[in-house]
């Protein structure tokens, strides 16, 4: 589904440029829960921008369902990137002036969607993920694994083919770390494609293949 060929990525720095992805070759099957570890440093946030198309300064190859992303213009992959591809967050990156219900409408405010539709998608994520009857309360109001909760919920509302996980348990305490986990594992076996990285092994063995992050080299673990 997405395949990575050769990719690499530079930052600038006063020394010059400095590798921080190296000729990146990753394969994600559809229906796969993959595991990216590695130490703080290494470029798994680096990888994972590039993979969520939130970053377009890479060289290489980006497949996805056959579909060459590395050809097209940052514009249109943004574009792509809103059908395609969901995006959850160390720190949730919910609005906190919106209600739980407007979190959810957010991405399909670029849909071209009646509102009768788009409020329908809402209540149904609403109820699905146990949210019905706090919708006008406000994220503050959450504790932080129910604000992750949200945030993957806002994440699949617009069906997604993948869901990318930067650090998805980082902020939370371990019991809702696991809640987190759990979540994503059923999201899985109900076909979900999910790409996570995280600094836990417990967590990281919830996906198969499991890859490690050292110096910008991608390998299996
Ligand atoms: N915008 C930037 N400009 C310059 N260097 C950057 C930038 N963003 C990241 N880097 C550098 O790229 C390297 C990889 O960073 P990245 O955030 O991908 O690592 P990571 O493995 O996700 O780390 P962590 O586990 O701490 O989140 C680091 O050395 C970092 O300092």
């Amino acid at each position: 589904m997405i395949r990575l060929n050769g990719v690499s990525r530079y930052y600038k720095n006063r020394a010059g440029q400095t590798p921080v992805l190296r000729d990146i070759q990753l394969d994600v099957p559809q229906g796969a829960f993959v595991s990216i570890t590695g130490p703080s440093g290494s470029g798994k946030s680096t990888l994972l921008q590039v993979i969520g198309l939130l970053d377009h300064d890479w060289q290489g190859e980006y497949w996805f369902d056959g579909q060459a992303l590395h050809g097209m213009s940052p514009k249109a992959r943004q574009g792509f990137a809103r059908d395609q591809i969901g995006f959850i967050f160390q720190q949730y990156h919910l609005l906190d002036d919106l209600t739980l219900a407007e979190n959810l409408e957010l991405p399909l405010n670029y849909r071209n969607l009646p509102s009768k539709e788009r409020r329908q998608k809402v209540d149904t994520m609403l109820e699905r993920f146990g949210f019905a009857h706090r919708r006008d309360d406000y994220p503050s109001q959450l504790s932080g694994g129910q604000q992750q909760m949200l945030a993957v919920a806002r994440a699949l509302i617009a069906e997604p083919k993948v869901l990318l996980a930067d650090e998805p348990t980082g902020a939370l305490h371990s019991e809702q770390g696991r809640m987190i986990m759990e979540l994503l594992k059923s999201l899985n076996e109900q076909g979900c494609t999910i790409v996570q990285v995280t600094h836990h092994d417990s967590f990281a063995a919830y996906g198969n293949p499991c890859y490690r992050m050292l110096d910008g080299v991608l390998s299996r673990a």
